[in-house]
């Protein structure tokens, strides 16, 4: 099983705090990771060296099999998907569903006057599709649901058929029915032959789809653990990361978590 992401104690210092601090972590291509943890706690800044967007302060990140500090990113990012309200607020609203996939291929948002190649076009139209999203293709994005702009940001981090794939925060603001569809859609992909690794950023256990494998649990830019999901998401681990007495439970691969009182 090849290791796609591998942190050396890495630490991230922004304004002269550590937000993150000597992390420790390795996905394997196989594993579906969640990173879950409070406000603040380093989630967003840990994805963003893992997407090739930020260096390590210190420490030592290699990503796909490069190292962050010798390899070119022009090469290095496109083999890497990346889903972010970040990204989608570049998206011009006025876009069409088909062109926020399409400009993917080229690493750009919003499309200007580059010649697509057939090939890639007819890629953008297949992804859509997979998404459910097909019937969206010539709508323009601003004009659809969140449930749908989000579909739309994920089609568009596959689009490239990555070897590594980021999403952050992919339900937050969903309603329940937007939520669980989405959240069936990337179970069905995170199980499928051919999947890319994924990490996937949340702050609810509520939200980690079936066939996710693993959970890094962060507090204060610190690991507080990380391991296979059964063994990390248990009241007591989770309940450190966020303060709190939680109960956890599991049913049929879906978690929920609750305060004790
Ligand atoms: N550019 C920056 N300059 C200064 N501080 C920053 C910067 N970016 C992030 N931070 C700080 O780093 C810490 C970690 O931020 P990060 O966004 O990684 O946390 P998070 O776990 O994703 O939080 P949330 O769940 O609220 O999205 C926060 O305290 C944040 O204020």
């Amino acid at each position: 099983m090849p290791t796609v992401l591998q942190l050396t104690d890495v630490s991230v210092v922004r304004d002269g705090s550590r937000v993150v601090d000597s992390v420790n972590w390795t996905v394997d291509s196989e594993e579906r990771w969640v990173v879950l943890g409070p406000n603040g706690a380093g989630k967003t800044t840990i994805l963003q060296v893992a997407a090739a967007q930020t260096h390590p302060s210190s420490g030592h990140a290699e990503i796909l099999g490069e190292d962050l500090g010798s390899v070119d990113l022009f090469d290095l990012r496109p083999r890497i998907g990346f889903a972010s309200t970040t990204i989608a607020r570049r998206i011009p609203p006025k876009e069409k569903v088909v062109d926020v996939v399409l400009t993917a291929a080229y690493s750009v948002t919003g499309r200007w006057n580059e010649e697509y190649e057939g090939v890639d076009v007819r890629r953008a139209h297949r992804v859509l599709d997979e998404w459910n999203l097909g019937h969206l293709a010539e709508r323009t994005f601003g004009d659809l649901s969140d449930g749908e702009q989000k579909r739309v940001q994920i089609a568009r981090s596959v689009m490239t058929d990555p070897e590594l794939l980021l999403l952050d925060e992919p339900a937050a603001s969903l309603d329940l029915g937007a939520r669980e569809e989405l959240l069936r859609m990337l179970g069905g992909y995170a199980s499928s032959e051919g999947a890319p690794a994924i990490v996937m950023v949340t702050h609810h256990v509520e939200e980690i789809p079936r066939g996710f494998t693993h959970a890094l649990l962060l507090s204060h830019g610190q690991v507080e653990a990380s391991g296979p999901l059964a063994e990390v998401l248990t009241a007591e681990t989770l309940g450190a990361t966020f303060g709190l007495d939680l109960d956890v439970t599991e049913l049929d691969g879906r978690y929920s978590a609750r305060a004790t009182s």
